[in-house]
C-alpha cells in the first residue's frame, strides 16, 4: 500500500536469520512511527475471503426482525448481532452509521475457558455462515501470532512470549455492514474517530474506500491495502502495555460524497485480544528515565470492560 509501510511475512517465516530480524526491524518500526502496516504473504486466503464476504452479505441482507432473533442482551455485544447506530466512538454521543455482527473465541478444551466464554450464536437461515466465519478467524489469529512474535523480539522479550495470552484469547472477528445513508447524517460518521481497544487488529480489503489513518502530523491519510494484503494496526492494549512505545493510532470510516451514498460498505476486522487474565501492565523493557510509566496496572478483561462501557455496549 502506497501510504503505510509494507513488510512480508515470508521473510519473518522463511528460516533466515538476517530476513527475520529485518521484519522484526520493519514491523517494529513502522509500529513507532505510524501504528499500522500492509502484511503480505499472510495465512488467510483469498477464496476463504470470498466465501466469507459471501455468508456476510447474505446475514445483513436478511430482514431486520431476522437478525435482531441474534442480538442478545446481557453479552455486552460481545457475540452474535449488533443493530444499526448502537456503538459510537468513545467520546462521540452520535451513533456509528453501521451494524454488525462478532464471532467470538472457541478454546481448545484444556485452555479451562469453555467457562468464561460465551458460545458463538449460530444462524439458522445460512448453514454455511458459522463455518465460514470461524475458518477465517482461525487463519487471522495464526496470522497474529507470528506479528506479535516479532513484536516481542523487538521490544526485547522471548519470541514466545504473547504466546500464551493470545492463544485461545477473546479476539473478535467483526463483519460490518454500512448501509447506504439515506439521509443527511447529522454529525454521525460510518466510523467514528477512535483507537482499536485490543493487541492488534488485523483488517482484510473492504468492499469499498472510506478507511483513514490519523498520522502525527495531524493529516488523514487514506488506507486502502491491495487485493493480497492484512492491514495490522496496533490497538489500546499494547499502547498501554508497551508504555507507548507502539503506537495505536486514531482512525476513521467517512461518509463517501452524497454520489455514492447509495452504496453500502462491508469491512471484517479481526480484533486480536489476548485472555482476560493477561496483566497489561507497562512492561520493564520499555520503561526508562525518558520514559517513565504511563499508566496504572491493570488487567485486559478489566480495560476491555471500561471500554465497552465507554462505547455503549455495556450500559452501567
Ligand atoms: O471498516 C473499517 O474499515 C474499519 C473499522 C474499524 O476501524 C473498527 O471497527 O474498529
Ligand atoms: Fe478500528
Amino acid at each position: 500500500m502506497k501510504n503505510i509501510p509494507s513488510v512480508d511475512l515470508a521473510d519473518f517465516i522463511s528460516g533466515d536469520p538476517v530476513r527475520k530480524q529485518k521484519f522484526v526491524e520493519e514491523i517494529g518500526r513502522a509500529y513507532e512511527e505510524i501504528g499500522f502496516v500492509s502484511l503480505k504473504n499472510h495465512f488467510l486466503n483469498d477464496n476463504l475471503v470470498d466465501e466469507l464476504y459471501k455468508e456476510v452479505k447474505a446475514f445483513f441482507a436478511l430482514p431486520v426482525e431476522t437478525k435482531k432473533k441474534y442480538e442478545i442482551e446481557g453479552l455486552g455485544g460481545q457475540r452474535g448481532y449488533v443493530s444499526f447506530g448502537k456503538e459510537h466512538a468513545k467520546g462521540k454521543k452520535e451513533g456509528d452509521l453501521k451494524e454488525f455482527w462478532h464471532f467470538g473465541q472457541e478454546p481448545e478444551e484444556d485452555a479451562n475457558l469453555i467457562d468464561e466464554y460465551p458460545d458463538n450464536v449460530q444462524v439458522e437461515e445460512l448453514p454455511d455462515f458459522n463455518k465460514t466465519g470461524m475458518e477465517a478467524y482461525r487463519m487471522l489469529e495464526k496470522t497474529g501470532i507470528y506479528v506479535l512474535r516479532a513484536l516481542a523480539l523487538y521490544i526485547g522479550l522471548d519470541e514466545h512470549y504473547f504466546d500464551h495470552w493470545a492463544s485461545n484469547g477473546n479476539s473478535i472477528l467483526r463483519p460490518i455492514h454500512y448501509p447506504p445513508i439515506v439521509e443527511e447524517p447529522k454529525g454521525a460518521v460510518r466510523a467514528g474517530a477512535h483507537g482499536d481497544i485490543n493487541l492488534i487488529t488485523l483488517l482484510m480489503g473492504a468492499s469499498t474506500g472510506g478507511l483513514q489513518v490519523l498520522r502525527k502530523d495531524g493529516v488523514w491519510m487514506d488506507a486502502i491495502p491491495e487485493e493480497d494484503e492484512l492491514v495490522i494496526n496496533v490497538g489500546d492494549m499494547l499502547e498501554r502495555h508497551t508504555n507507548n512505545k507502539l503506537r495505536s493510532t486514531i482512525h476513521r470510516v467517512v461518509n463517501p460524497p452524497k454520489e455514492e451514498w447509495s452504496k453500502p460498505r462491508y469491512s471484517i476486522p479481526f480484533f486480536m485480544h489476548p485472555r482476560s487474565d493477561m496483566p497489561l501492565n507497562c512492561l520493564p523493557e520499555c520503561i526508562d528515565d525518558e520514559h517513565p510509566k504511563a499508566y496504572e496496572d491493570i488487567t485486559a478483561g478489566e480495560f476491555l470492560y471500561e471500554r465497552l462501557v465507554d462505547i455503549g455496549l455495556i450500559k452501567k
